[in-house]
């Protein structure tokens, strides 16, 4: 498993990784959520080895990167899938991937099998590949030492929605053989079909974390009304927290029995009324988005 304490990371005066801690279990998949520059990819190399921490520290199964003597057959990294030579097969790219890492060639055929790249694909040539071959290459890459612990960048990055249920179905493959996985990504949508935990990174913090159902159920009602502006006094005077809603109408910190009650007495006509479906995190996440847009950092 990965483990993160108190991992921090400066780029002059800017804080890039702001005392992040986590753990990414076996068995799970879990999913690194934050917009654009939020500090997954810093993090994601700090664990890898790529890039020294600031403070803090990042452990794969309880050893640092650099302390694993063979860290191919501990973890599986996918950082960049663009990275790959373009002038070299697929075939050839593993081949050359396992006689670096100190495996044997017999590997290449498995991890081509796992991610269902044919032989003809495998022998074409890299600048040939679809993005979709790309990513299932790099996993291939990241499988070839038969490692404990998958990490994978933004790995769904442009695939289609039958290239996303694809890498659902691979990564719980995986995940229930007893592997863990930490994958990010900057797409709520993407997050949430594949990851089972969630991880949510804004601004270099961790914002909120824990399993998808616990973050996606969301505690709140979504609402909309004839007379929202009635509605939310009415709301509010029971003592109940009420936020405009993205997209117009209120959302409540209540059921919806509680607020369609409140809304009958009130005498308000409701046009809608349903639970918040993980509204909260999905507001959440576009506030980071917006935040984050205003607060890059000059030149970055
Ligand atoms: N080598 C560097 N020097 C200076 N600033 C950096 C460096 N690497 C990253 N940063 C800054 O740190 C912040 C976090 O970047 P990071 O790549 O970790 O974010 P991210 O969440 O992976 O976003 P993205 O999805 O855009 O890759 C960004 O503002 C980025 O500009």
């Amino acid at each position: 498993m990965i483990e993160v304490k108190n991992l921090s990371k400066r780029y002059g005066d800017f804080v890039a990784v702001d005392d992040v801690s986590f753990t990414c279990k076996p068995g799970r998949v879990t999913g690194f959520l934050g917009p654009n520059g939020a500090g997954k990819s810093t993090t994601m190399r700090i664990i890898a080895g790529l890039t020294p921490a600031g403070s803090g520290s990042a452990t794969i199964n309880g050893a640092s990167y650099h302390d694993i003597p063979n860290p191919s057959t501990h973890i599986g990294v996918l950082l960049d899938a663009s990275a790959q030579h373009a002038g070299r097969t697929g075939a050839e790219t593993l081949r050359l991937s396992a006689m670096t890492m100190g495996l044997p060639t017999s590997r290449v055929d498995d991890a081509l099998a796992m991610v269902s790249l044919t032989p003809e694909e495998s022998g074409r040539r890299v600048r040939n590949y679809s993005l979709g071959m790309r990513q299932r290459l790099g996993i291939a890459n990241a499988l070839l030492g038969n490692p404990s612990v998958l990490m994978l960048d933004e790995p769904a990055n442009g695939l289609d929605p039958a290239g996303i249920h694809w890498m659902r179905t691979l990564l719980r493959g995986y995940a229930d053989r007893g592997g863990a996985v930490l994958l990010s990504s900057h797409l709520l949508s993407e997050i949430e079909i594949i990851a089972d935990d969630l991880i949510v990174i804004g601004n270099g913090r961790i914002v909120a974390e824990g399993t998808k159902e616990e973050l996606l159920a969301g505690t709140g009602a979504l609402v909309r009304s004839a007379d929202d502006n009635r509605l939310a006094h009415a709301v509010a005077a029971a003592g109940i927290a009420v936020h405009p809603a993205d997209g117009g109408g209120i959302r409540a910190e209540a059921t919806p029995e509680v607020i369609g009650r409140i809304a009958l007495d009130a005498q308000v006509a409701l046009t809608e009324l349903r639970g918040g479906d993980g509204a909260r995190l999905e507001e959440m996440f576009l506030q980071l988005t917006e935040q984050n847009q205003r607060e890059q950092p000059q030149g970055a």
